[in-house]
């Protein structure tokens, strides 16, 4: 039988705490600016890919979550091509290397977590894609040039191949060899930021990232201030937050950068709307939060749906984890935290009557919440997803 040759990966998801919102251009998915984000831990979401290649094999060939899935989309296509193109290089400078970058490729990938569900499924099945390949390749770029690779299938995605805080540097060429992710500060350095992320009920948004953020850029007088103001001077003091592991600082920003990106969304003509009532009643609970505390223990963020990521200290887990699981408690997603219900608390100066007289008010419109907090980058699995004796996907 024909050898085939394949390598395995895992990458991660990233939340945007300074959003990227508006290309200048559009195909090589290079971005009106800088942005900052966390990386979620792979405990809890995850993308597991194999790429495996072939003389064999026909064609290239996606399988995602079990099924086929296109891999001729102009975003992939430009992936696969950038990723051959330095494996044929290696493989002109040296006779003996087989010649990967001619075979078809087979990938198969499965996300632990829902696709397409406003979770950034996008930004870790390309990470885990580019990162596969590479290995597969065995390629010597670095995370921050692979990251360039990534961009190109979805902007958000080369923030996906660090680990802990990260920047993507929006850079100013117009081949984009300088718009690239860069890491702010590894995992160890502030590991103590946790996520909740409370997964809302939603229909299929109506207005994906891509076509939206091109509204914005076209018609919103609000995206010119965002862009040439607000964000450059974020930029620098979310970083520098960061690295003073200055929570309430970072906070500040991060809850002012997703008001600013929403901000701009209703802007645009006609208006986005990716935020729902439910959305809002969660800001509401993390404002209360905030207020009762005296200081800023929570910062909520919202991509382009209505699903809250809010960022939150381990030292005020109790006080976070309290409030949301007197609202949430009854949905699935809490069995991370059983051990630490009996130290939750509500905090005194927190208006819960309010809350217990409207429960069914507040209580309503979140499907399920996830525990997670800051995590590692793309790492390298020896689990395969590719069954060698028939070419397929393996069945579960
Ligand atoms: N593991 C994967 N491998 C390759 N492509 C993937 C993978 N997971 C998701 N994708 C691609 O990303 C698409 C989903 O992207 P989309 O932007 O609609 O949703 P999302 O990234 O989950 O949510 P959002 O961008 O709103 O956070 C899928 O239809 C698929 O094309
Ligand atoms: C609101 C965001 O999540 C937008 C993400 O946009 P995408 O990276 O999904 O867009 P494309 O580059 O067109 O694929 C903010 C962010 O992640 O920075």
């Amino acid at each position: 039988m024909t050898q085939i040759y394949q390598a395995s990966c895992t990458a991660p998801v990233n939340i945007a705490t300074l959003k990227y919102w508006g290309k200048r251009d559009t195909k090589l998915n290079l971005p009106t600016n800088s942005s900052i984000s966390v990386t979620l831990s792979q405990d809890d979401l995850r993308t597991l890919t194999t790429a495996s290649c072939s003389s064999s094999f026909e064609q290239d060939t996606l399988y995602l979550n079990g099924e086929p899935h296109p891999i001729d989309t102009p975003r992939t296509l430009a992936c696969l091509a950038d990723l051959r193109a330095l494996r044929a290089e290696l493989e002109s400078k040296d006779d003996k290397l087989p010649k990967l970058s001619t075979f078809k490729l087979r990938i198969v990938s499965e996300n632990n977590f829902p696709t397409a569900a406003g979770l950034a499924s996008s930004a870790a099945g390309f990470a885990a894609l580019i990162s596969a390949i590479a290995k597969l390749y065995e390629l010597p770029q670095n995370s921050s040039e692979l990251s360039m690779i990534a961009r190109k299938g979805s902007g958000s995605a080369c923030r996906s191949l660090f680990g802990g805080y990260v920047a993507w540097e929006m850079g100013e060429l117009e081949d984009g060899s300088d718009s690239k992710a860069v890491e702010v500060a590894p995992v160890d350095h502030w590991p103590e930021m946790q996520a909740l992320i409370c997964v809302v009920c939603d229909v299929k948004k109506d207005v994906s990232s891509t076509s939206g953020m091109q509204l914005t850029v076209a018609t919103s007088d609000l995206f010119q201030e965002r862009i040439k103001n607000v964000v450059p001077k974020r930029f620098i003091e979310m970083k520098k937050s960061i690295i003073d592991k200055d929570f309430a600082k970072f906070a500040e920003l991060t809850i002012k950068d997703s008001n600013s990106f929403h901000a701009c969304c209703l802007d645009s003509y006609p208006p986005i709307f990716y935020m729902n009532d439910t959305s809002k009643k969660i800001i509401k609970l993390v404002n209360l939060l905030n207020e009762a505390a005296g200081k800023i223990i929570a910062a909520y963020t919202f991509d382009a749906g209505p699903n809250a990521v809010i960022y939150y200290l381990k030292e005020n887990e109790n006080k976070v984890l309290g409030l949301f699981n007197k609202v949430f408690g009854h949905l699935e997603g809490w069995e991370k935290a059983e051990s630490l219900k009996s130290k939750f608390e509500i905090l005194e100066k927190f208006p819960i009557d309010q809350i217990e007289s409207n429960f069914e008010f507040y209580s309503q419109g979140v499907t399920r919440v996830i525990l997670t907090q800051v995590g590692g980058g793309p790492k390298s699995v020896d689990t395969s997803l590719l069954d060698l004796e028939t070419g397929l996907p393996k069945k579960n």
